[in-house]
């Protein structure tokens, strides 16, 4: 099939195992969410779809063919995570050049998408001057600079305040409607998942494997606090109680947040 294949027959730490019979496919362009109570290994999972963690029995294959080599990122690989992980002594610029093969040649690119995200007029200033919602949209940029085919993204819009998330969700939804990579987006809020994905995979605690695959039944474009979302989230909780409780307690414990 083309696009991603991921199955993991078995990841341990130590004597603990923490993801097990856990398989999904995914084609190319999709958006899938990744929901889970905490502590049930999606970053994990995500480590070792990005070949930082080649140490599990399993396979992650795109098109039929190794996703990475010898524990090397695959080409075309973009990342974003909880924290911004931008570096103090570059400038806005230079944190999204630095994931270049030749920053120089692909300058332009970089002051492009800086532009789209509405970071045009502080591509010189340093990490420490920029808001942490202004954070968020550098490391986006630096995320799609690359051209990703696949993205992975870990709860990147964690502890937002709502007009701030928002607007990264839809910068984050041009983007991914321009470029159609394929997106895997780790998040613990069930209403985060349904605003964004085409599908949401529900991973059971650890050891986790996939619960269910949830293709969602809603049009585009979509709003988080819509009544469409909350009435899906309160129909899931209706059939699938005890398989989201652990979501639900979650969801509520990181609601709050960083303002723009
Ligand atoms: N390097 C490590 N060594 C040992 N145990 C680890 C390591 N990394 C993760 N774990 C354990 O593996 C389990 C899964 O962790 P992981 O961070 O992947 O979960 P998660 O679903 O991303 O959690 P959260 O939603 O809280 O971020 C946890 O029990 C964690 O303590």
């Amino acid at each position: 099939m083309s696009g991603l294949n991921v199955r993991i027959d078995e990841k341990r730490f130590d004597d603990v195992s923490v993801v097990r019979d856990l398989a999904f496919s995914a084609q190319n362009g999709e958006f899938l969410a990744l929901v889970g109570p905490s502590g049930a290994g999606k970053s994990t999972l995500l480590n070792m779809i990005s070949g930082l963690d080649t140490d599990f029995v399993g396979s992650v294959c795109w098109d039929d063919q190794p996703l990475y080599a010898a524990g090397q990122s695959p080409a075309h690989l973009g990342m974003m995570f909880q924290e911004p992980r931008l570096m103090p002594w570059l400038s806005t610029l230079d944190n999204v050049s630095l994931v270049l093969s030749d920053p120089h040649a692909e300058r332009q690119r970089a002051i492009a998408l800086l532009q789209e995200v509405g970071l045009g007029d502080v591509l010189e200033a340093w990490p420490s001057q920029l808001s942490g919602g202004m954070q968020r949209r550098v490391s986006l940029a630096r995320a799609f600079v690359v051209a990703p085919r696949l993205l992975l993204m870990d709860e990147p819009f964690v502890s937002l305040d709502m007009p701030t998330g928002n607007r990264l969700r839809d910068l984050l939804l041009a983007l991914w409607q321009r470029d159609r990579p394929l997106v895997l987006f780790v998040t613990h809020d069930l209403r985060e998942a349904l605003a964004l994905a085409d599908r949401v995979l529900f991973l059971s605690p650890s050891p986790s494997r996939v619960m269910l695959d949830y293709t969602v039944p809603l049009e585009r474009p979509r709003r988080l606090e819509g009544t469409d979302i909350a009435r899906l989230q309160e129909e899931l909780f209706r059939q699938h109680p005890d398989l989201l409780s652990g979501v639900l307690a979650t969801q509520e414990a990181v609601a709050g947040g960083v303002k723009e």
